[in-house]
């Protein structure tokens, strides 16, 4: 099950660096790999990280269309990225779980597949309520040790809500805590179910949280714990981000209690705005989802699980089966999802130029999806998105012409 060249590498030291790379919005989720000096053979493995570049000059990207509205929203993002004619060749992977030695486990191909190449799209992935197969999304970030997972809410020019100039960034740490899957039946009506914390992998993640901010240009991470309760696990996490901190000296650091954290989010997000927020896997779930309502709703925020070689990137929601079927979702969080997947690979134009598409389309208000308040079917907007690329080509062509034959 588990892929041997994602396996666990153990949390690199910083490295000398170059200028922080600043403009794109969401900005690259490996900014932590790129801004770093390496050994010939260390840069051959970050190539190979941000993607395999086909003979035909397209990167091959393993896509998980996913569950509920999962096929519809990645329909859109395979049309927009059409027109912006993105050198990506999607691969389409089915992990739907098999059994096999009695567990339950996904296939080999599609573990293949995203071995093979490195970066992956995934749609939402359902996960049946008590009984039943583990999350499939919390397996895809074990199996290839996707430690990090960059949550990025950020208001959305054009559309009001009751908060102005949010621009949060949420680092969850994503292999163990509340998630590790530990949980047995202790006597009959007691279960006990195991928060895992270790200082590995905390480690690994809040090193991740303070390159990251010094890379994007955040002055400060603060680790949200409830270490008062959980002296032993948050303790641990706590104690390993004071120990990081020292190795960021320019990086200001803090800790705050979740609950308190949740209060002052919902009150005024924008003190928020020059921080990194770090947290164990549960809070890093919970308080994502809760940025999202302060931008406009699960539709708008992406999200990528970054390990170090493989990534793969999805929205913060999830299948929405209310919705499923129906035409009505709205394709922006994985749109921007795949926008940091190319930011990931370096592909910056195309990431400019499909991003500068949605947030225009966004803005102008007129064909945008029902949870935004607009009437427009999924189809309708990635069509309004994908219309604002080609005529922005065209106008750029146009000027090009009128340039040369002047
Ligand atoms: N990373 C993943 O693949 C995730 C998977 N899930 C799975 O998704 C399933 C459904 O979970 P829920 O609790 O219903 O959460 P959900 O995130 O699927 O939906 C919550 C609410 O947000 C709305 N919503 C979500 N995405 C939207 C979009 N793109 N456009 C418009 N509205 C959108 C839904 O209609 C629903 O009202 C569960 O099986 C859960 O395990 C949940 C979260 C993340
Ligand atoms: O895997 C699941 O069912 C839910 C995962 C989730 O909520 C998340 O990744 O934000
Ligand atoms: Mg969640």
């Amino acid at each position: 099950m588990l892929a041997g060249r994602c396996l666990a590498a153990t949390a690199r030291q910083t490295v000398s660096r170059q200028a922080p790379h600043t403009h794109t919005l969401f900005r690259p989720a490996c900014a932590h790999l790129q801004s770093r000096t390496y050994a010939t053979a260390e840069k051959d493995k970050v190539a190979k990280f941000k993607g395999q570049k086909g003979s035909d000059g397209k990167y091959l990207v393993s896509l998980i269309e996913g569950d509920g509205i999962g096929p519809e929203i990645s329909q859109s993002v395979k049309d927009i990225f059409s027109a912006a004619n993105a050198p990506i060749k999607w691969e389409p992977v089915d992990v739907t779980p098999r059994l096999k030695d009695g567990r339950t486990v996904i296939p080999d191909e599609a573990i293949d597949s995203i071995t093979r190449n490195y970066v992956a799209l995934k749609g939402p992935l359902a996960t049946p309520v008590g009984k039943g197969h583990v999350s499939l999304n919390l397996t895809l970030r074990r199996t290839f040790n996707l430690f990090a997972n960059v949550r990025p809410c950020k208001s959305i020019q054009g559309y009001k809500t009751p908060y102005d100039g949010v621009d949060t960034v949420l680092i969850r740490e994503n292999t163990e805590g509340e998630y590790s899957g530990i949980e047995h039946v202790v006597v009959d009506g007691v279960v006990q179910s195991i928060k895992l914390i270790t200082k590995e992998a905390s480690e690994r993640v809040l090193r991740f949280a303070f390159q990251y901010a010094q890379d994007v240009g955040k002055l400060k991470v603060r680790a949200v714990h409830k270490a008062t309760i959980m002296k032993m696990s948050d303790g641990l996490f706590l104690s390993t981000a004071r120990d990081v901190a020292k190795d960021f000296p320019n990086i200001a650091f803090d800790a705050e209690l979740l609950d308190n954290t949740c209060l002052k989010v919902v009150t005024d997000p924008t003190p928020y705005n020059d921080k990194v927020l770090v947290m164990p896997n549960l809070y890093g779930d919970i308080l994502s989802d809760m940025c999202a309502g302060l931008i406009g709703g699960l539709g708008l925020t992406p999200s990528g699980n970054i390990g170090d070689e493989c990534s793969i990137f999805e929205a913060v929601h999830g299948s929405a089966p209310d919705i499923a079927g129906k035409g009505l979702a709205n394709p922006t969080a994985l749109l921007l999802s795949s926008v940091m997947m190319l930011q990931h690979m370096g592909l910056n134009e195309y990431a400019d130029k499909i991003q500068s598409a949605i947030f225009k389309t966004l803005a102008q208000g007129k064909t945008i999806t029902g949870d935004l308040g607009g009437k427009a079917k999924t189809a309708e907007y990635a069509d309004a998105v994908s219309f604002s690329i080609l005529s922005l080509s065209l106008s750029l062509s146009l000027s090009l012409f009128l340039s040369l034959s002047l």
